[in-house]
């Protein structure tokens, strides 16, 4: 089994590990809500969309691959398989981030995103360094003029995107994001997409991120996976997987898929069925 943590850039561009999930099935008590789903692997540096009504189980599905329900079947990464490994080490390869707002903690943005670096005040050069990461993150984000600020006296919006920014600053190997900009307007639901994508490409991240918005997944996604009933039933380019005949049986919506002069399509919902 190779350490993925241990492993130098070279060599882990060589092995490029995938995320590769098979037969996992997750549920709470009685009752199942993943069944046996695998999905084509992911590969570093690809973003895919986990779409799908509400209750199909993609949160479900997120807090199982994070390692945060019980479950079976296999979740790895490369040859390491990450599903019953304890959560601090498989922290080490997977971060979530849940849809709910970080709580309103009486501390700032920077200190908030600076903690989730957990260096040792002790040492001032981590401390530096530390910041310096916190600082370009939020700078990424367009939000270094919140660094200052108390996380307790934000907008929904703001720390939906500290949220973001405490998870990004982390550099995990894989990132689950649980509908990131649900409280995001216009401007900073394109300027996350993308960003994420550009630091998924730079970082070799593998981001699995579930969106509502079918336009935002179609244009800034390498694939697509629909969920419904715990199951997938489309998944592929964006092409491939939002189709007028999948829009129908999943959402119970007439609908077009209409291509933009950008080279990307846009979803225009008619009626429902
Ligand atoms: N803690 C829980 N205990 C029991 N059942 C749960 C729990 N959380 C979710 N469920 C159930 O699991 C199913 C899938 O929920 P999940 O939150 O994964 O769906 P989702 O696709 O993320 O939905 P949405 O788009 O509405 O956020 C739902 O039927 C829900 O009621």
């Amino acid at each position: 089994m190779t350490d993925i943590a241990s492993s130098t850039p070279e060599n882990s561009m060589a092995s490029a590990p995938a995320l590769t999930i098979e037969h996992l099935s997750a549920g709470y008590r009685n009752r199942p809500i993943i069944k046996n789903l695998s999905l084509m692997p992911m590969q570093e540096g690809q973003v895919v969309s986990l779409i799908g009504p509400n209750a199909a189980g993609k949160s479900t599905l997120l807090r199982a691959i994070a390692g945060l329900l019980p479950a079976t079947g296999s979740v790895r990464l490369g040859d390491v398989e990450i599903l019953g490994l304890p959560l601090v080490d498989q922290a080490r390869h997977i971060t979530y981030t849940p849809q709910e707002l970080p709580q309103q903690i009486a501390l700032t943005v920077l200190e908030t995103v600076m903690g989730a670096l957990q260096v040792s005040r002790e040492n001032r050069q981590d401390v530096d360094a530390a910041m310096q990461k916190a600082i370009d993150v939020l700078e990424r984000l367009g939000i270094s003029h919140l660094a200052m600020e108390q996380l307790d006296r934000l907008s929904g919006g703001q720390r939906q995107l500290t949220s973001l920014a405490q998870t990004l600053v982390r550099e995990p190997k894989v990132l689950l994001l649980d509908e990131p900009i649900s409280a995001l307007d216009l401007h900073y639901q394109l300027r996350v997409m993308k960003e994420v994508r550009e630091i998924a490409a730079e970082k070799r991240m593998i981001v699995l991120v579930v969106l509502h918005d079918l336009s935002i997944a179609a244009r800034w996604s390498d694939r697509i996976v629909v969920l419904a009933n715990g199951a997938v039933v489309a998944e592929g380019t964006p092409q491939q997987a939002i189709t007028p005949e999948v829009l129908s049986d999943v959402y119970q919506v007439k609908a077009r898929v209409e291509s933009c002069s950008q080279g990307s399509f846009t979803v225009m919902v008619d009626d429902v069925v």
